[in-house]
């Protein structure tokens, strides 16, 4: 079992220990669209993820967002591009157990205790973890005796997530792995995921719940109709959407408020007006000292505004281009 170990560690030499975790290259993948089409999934995509790295992928229903992640883990396979990991297919990676996958759906058998299953599957594993130590860390030693069936859906999720930190691995890739738990379960799990991160592992996971990549993630990717339409740190996705929102005391009158710079729209409610504004700096300036207002506070956008914001945007430009096309193919 060492030596499988030696091997592709020996493959991955040549790349360099600095080498990403992930390299995906101008990935495109398709699928027939049930109208004689294909509906473009993946539409050339690239992206590079450090090892490290804790890594939100957000998107609406539909972004790409599993296709993606299936590459990656060499379930599906891209139709022109590349994905490595760790320098070598991700086929490769992941057999090496480098690679620990937990998928919206899994197979769990719901006669088997969580613990029967924890062990079949560690003797599947030629290397793993001990069982002890995984369920541990899972945090299901206390319902290692429960048979599956009974299990809530968060207890069945902790359970898949042991199943994929059996081989010790450097990436942990999760497709909504919160789905259908509640907000403790969903607090719980991720605390359990911020001590895996704290060790160094690499993690990629697909949500749609925007906390979630607010509080957990670095680094947020933002999918929309197969493409890449926002990537960096959290905080500056956040910021992408370029709006923010200052509010202050003000009795104004609306020739006052349409006189104003940089304001996007606003709210009145009673004394107090909110503005969302493309430049809170240059409105504050102007609030303060070019009018009354007073008792001004500014709030930058949430994750949730951006991401309303940066996928209308993108969807206005998807319909401007399919019109466009058609106003080609008219002509
Ligand atoms: N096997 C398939 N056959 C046909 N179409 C597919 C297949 N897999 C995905 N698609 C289509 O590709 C697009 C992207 O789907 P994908 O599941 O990757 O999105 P997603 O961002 O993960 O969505 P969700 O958040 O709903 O899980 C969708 O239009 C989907 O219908």
């Amino acid at each position: 079992m060492k030596t499988q170990r030696t091997d592709i560690n020996t493959q991955r030499e040549p790349d360099g220990v600095n080498a990403p975790a992930i390299t995906v290259r101008d990935v495109v993948r398709s699928f027939p669209d049930g109208e004689g089409g294909r509906i473009r999934a993946v539409d050339g995509v690239s992206l590079s993820f450090d090892r490290g790295e804790v890594t939100a992928i957000l998107g609406p229903n539909g972004a790409g967002k599993t296709t993606l992640i299936d590459m990656i883990l060499g379930l599906n396979h891209p139709e022109s591009g590349s994905i490595e990991v760790f320098g070598t297919t991700p086929k490769r990676a992941a057999q090496g157990g480098r690679v620990g996958a937990l998928l919206q759906t899994g197979g769990l058998l719901p006669d088997l205790t969580v613990k029967e299953t924890v062990q079949i599957i560690a003797a599947l594993h030629k290397d793993h973890l001990p069982v002890a130590e995984v369920m541990e860390t899972a945090g299901i030693t206390g319902i290692a005796s429960r048979t599956v069936g009974k299990c809530s859906g968060g207890q069945q999720q902790r359970l898949r997530f042991a199943l994929a930190m059996l081989p010790k691995p450097e990436i942990i890739i999760l497709d909504e792995p919160t789905a259908g738990m509640d907000v403790a379960a969903r607090h719980e799990f991720w605390d359990r995921m911020a001590e895996t991160a704290a060790t160094g592992t690499t993690i990629l996971f697909a949500t749609h719940y925007l906390e979630e990549a607010e509080q957990f993630a670095r680094r947020t990717v933002l999918m929309h109709s197969g493409s890449v339409i926002a990537d960096g740190p959290t905080e500056q996705v956040r910021q992408q959407a370029g709006a923010a929102h200052v509010t202050v005391t003000w009795a104004a009158c609306s020739a006052e408020i349409n006189q104003l710079p940089h304001v996007i729209d606003h709210e009145v409610r009673g004394s107090t007006i909110t503005f969302r504004t493309d430049d809170a700096d240059a409105l504050a300036r102007h609030l303060l000292t070019q009018t009354e207002a007073h008792g001004i506070t500014v709030r930058p956008a949430s994750l949730e505004e951006a991401f309303m914001q940066l996928t209308s945007h993108a969807a206005t430009a998807d319909r401007g281009a399919a019109t466009a096309e058609t106003e080609g193919v008219t002509r």
